[in-house]
């Protein structure tokens, strides 16, 4: 007898599972339209089966025994919004072998262990999804995997951590200090109590690696991202970068030429026509560049209940709709691309670099001789004093150069005596895009 209904497994009911439970429940018969097949949760997983929620749930909906869900006959699809590693990996292979359908937020868990989640899904004729775990309620991977697979992608710029953004986004416009920013992303619940992974770049860094996966069709390891946080980034950085006409933002960039990619996240300068620059607040954007299409640009909210749902709902729908068709599994195509990643010498970017040195003659004559040692001009330079006129500060930056020779010129800086500290040196990105 051909189904009527597909019944889910919820793992996790917090932020994201509750926002699933209620976009499900709220638009049942458009889901129905649109796949031909009701949708219902059945079971849902949590820790504490005694919390207060503030949602109502039929009597034995929850459960704290995985078995309930993993091994019943009735449940066709798991939705897997608890977050974890280790643990969670291991219901989400259970789950495939037992054969049933996989939608997951959990860009940890993906990034780490993706390649090994989907060719378990491959070898059982599973879906696995996972829209929310890049920028939350933005159809991102969607857009890579359908709306732009006819097309060669050769450069992804994401801002695509809401926390960092905020927290640059006011230092910005509002002139605070990191850490006064950092103690209200908190107190707003937008910064972990730990906000490690947000400061550092790692969660943004995890999103780009599966990005990368997805628009270069390589299986890009999350360790082979160069990684950098915000946690050094200052006011007076930033308020220099406005004045020469950029914005400071945690960029992830994804790169490919001549067959190499290079996949980076770090405090970037990009220029005020960019529209990337003008991505605010907690707002999530992808800036895409395709041989074909040109450019792109992706934006909306990044995390939050009810958008990251609508990803997972919107996830669910297709599933649903394989199920109707008998198609799934079909969709999920492993990376079939060569991995090359390019060397220090083949990363090229320009730089915005900010250094205190000694007011003297000839002081000028020296910083731009060590840079045109190592084959770096510049495009702009500002002196001005520094520390009553005591010292003088310069701000450069530079032509295209390469990543080698910048490191090269920043470990010779040590030895000049005539420069002091070198305050800050960032990728600059969005002029003549
Ligand atoms: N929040 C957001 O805006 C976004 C979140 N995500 C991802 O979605 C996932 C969920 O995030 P979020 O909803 O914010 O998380 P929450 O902390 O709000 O909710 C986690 C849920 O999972 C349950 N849970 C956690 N660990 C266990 C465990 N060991 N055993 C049983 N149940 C467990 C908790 O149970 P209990 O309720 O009993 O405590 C809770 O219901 C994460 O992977 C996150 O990275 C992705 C994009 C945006
Ligand atoms: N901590 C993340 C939440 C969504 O992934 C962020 O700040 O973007
Ligand atoms: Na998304």
């Amino acid at each position: 007898m051909e189904k009527s209904l597909v019944k889910v497994g919820l793992l996790g009911f917090g932020t994201v599972g509750t926002g699933v439970y209620r976009i499900i429940q709220a638009h049942q018969e458009d889901l129905w339209k649109q796949t031909g097949l009701h949708i219902e949760i059945h079971r849902i997983f949590v820790k504490d089966i005694h919390k207060t929620r503030d949602i109502s749930t039929p009597t034995n909906m929850l459960t704290t025994n995985i078995d309930d869900i993993l091994h019943s006959d009735e449940i066709d699809v798991i939705v897997e919004v608890m977050g974890g590693i280790e643990q969670t990996k291991s219901y989400i292979l259970t789950a495939l072998e037992q054969k049933k359908h996989v939608i997951t937020a959990n860009k940890d868990l993906m990034a780490l262990h993706g390649g090994e989640i989907l060719s378990t899904a491959r070898a059982n004729n599973c879906d696995v999804f996972y829209e929310a775990s890049v920028a939350g309620g933005i159809p991102i991977l969607r857009a890579l995997v359908e709306g732009l697979s006819s097309d060669r992608i050769n450069k992804m710029m994401g801002i695509v951590n809401g926390t960092t953004n905020y927290m640059l986004s006011k230092m910005s416009k509002e002139g605070m200090d990191y850490q006064e920013v950092l103690a209200e992303a908190q107190a707003l619940g937008y910064a972990e109590s730990d906000p490690t992974a947000d400061v550092e770049g790692f969660d943004a860094a995890r999103k780009m690696a599966i990005l990368s996966t997805l628009g270069f069709r390589v299986a890009m390891k999350l360790e082979e991202v160069d990684v950098k946080g915000i946690s050094s980034v200052t006011k007076e950085d930033i308020a220099y970068g406005k004045s020469l006409g950029y914005e400071l933002k945690l960029l992830g960039i994804a790169e490919r030429s001549d067959s190499k990619i290079e996949v980076s996240v770090q405090p970037t300068m990009i220029h005020k026509s960019h529209p990337l620059a003008s991505v605010h607040d907690v707002f999530n954007a992808v800036y895409i560049y395709g041989d074909a299409v040109g450019e792109t640009m992706f934006y909306g909210p990044g995390a939050g209940e009810l958008p990251t749902a609508t990803s997972v709902v919107s996830d669910l729908v297709t599933v649903v709709k394989n199920m109707k068709l008998g198609t799934n599994g079909l969709g999920v195509v492993a990376p079939y691309v060569e991995k090359q990643l390019k060397s220090d010498e083949e990363k090229y970017s320009k730089y915005f670099l900010r250094m205190i040195v000694a007011d003297q003659r000839g002081v000028l004559a020296k910083v731009t001789q060590l840079f045109a040692d190592h084959n770096i001009s510049f495009k702009q330079i500002v002196q001005q004093p520094y520390n009553g006129g005591k010292q003088a500060e310069i701000i450069l930056v530079t032509h295209t150069s390469a990543k080698a020779d910048m490191d090269q010129v920043i470990e010779k800086m040590e030895s000049i005596d005539m420069i002091y500290q070198l305050k800050s040196c960032y990728r600059l990105e969005g002029e003549g895009r």
